[in-house]
């Protein structure tokens, strides 16, 4: 299973280390080319506004989509969680378009700009201690979605079918269980496709 982390900006390296302890063969990515050979891809955090401008600079935004139809996970996290909505509060056209969520972005105001918060996440842990960096929320999903974790009434993390989203950064904890939720849903699509 081989699981790329998008390396344009932003918290690279801890999405590639707590992969591969979750049993991925994890891997850094720039380049559309590089994308063909995953089964998976993580957008992780930073500043969404910049890695958009990249992803459009190396034409990377529809092989992303593409890889989306081709049915391989994705997985974005707090600016990651922005690129993949289809819907961004106070921005015209979205990123990729891919997951029916309306986000808005540092949504948790000036006094909580960083703090950790202890989540009950829905299917991974009841006790995720959770990173949250000038973090968005998630204020509407579409049917298709569901809502894996709530924090004060705010939605903070969703699925919706092969498309994975938190608004904080699992990566930046020593616990596996978030990413190791996604490489399962990883491992799941390549079932998926050898029974097709
Ligand atoms: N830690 C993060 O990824 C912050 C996201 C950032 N506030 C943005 O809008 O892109």
């Amino acid at each position: 299973m081989k699981v790329g982390v998008l390396a344009l900006q932003g918290a690279v390296r801890e999405h590639i280390h707590i992969l591969e302890r979750s049993g991925a063969a994890a891997t850094a990515v720039k380049r559309a080319d590089q994308l063909r050979d995953l089964d998976g891809l993580v957008i992780p955090g930073g500043e969404s506004t910049t890695i958009g401008k990249l992803l459009r600079e190396y034409d990377l935004a529809e092989p992303i989509m593409q890889m989306h139809r081709d049915g391989k996970p994705i997985f974005g996290t707090c600016a990651g969680l922005i690129l993949i909505a289809r819907r961004v509060e106070g921005l015209d056209t979205p990123h990729l378009d891919l997951m029916d969520i309306t986000v808005k972005r540092n949504a948790f105001g000036r006094q909580r700009e960083s703090f950790e918060a202890s989540l009950n996440i829905a299917g991974i842990a009841d006790n995720f201690q959770a990173v949250f960096i000038r973090a968005p929320y998630i204020e509407e999903v579409g049917p298709g979605v569901e809502v894996l974790a709530e924090l004060d009434g705010k939605i903070v993390a969703a699925r919706q079918g092969t498309l994975l989203a938190a608004a904080f950064h699992p990566e930046l904890t020593d616990d596996l269980r978030f990413h190791s939720y996604f490489t399962k849903m990883v491992q799941e699509s390549l079932v998926t496709k050898v029974n097709n």
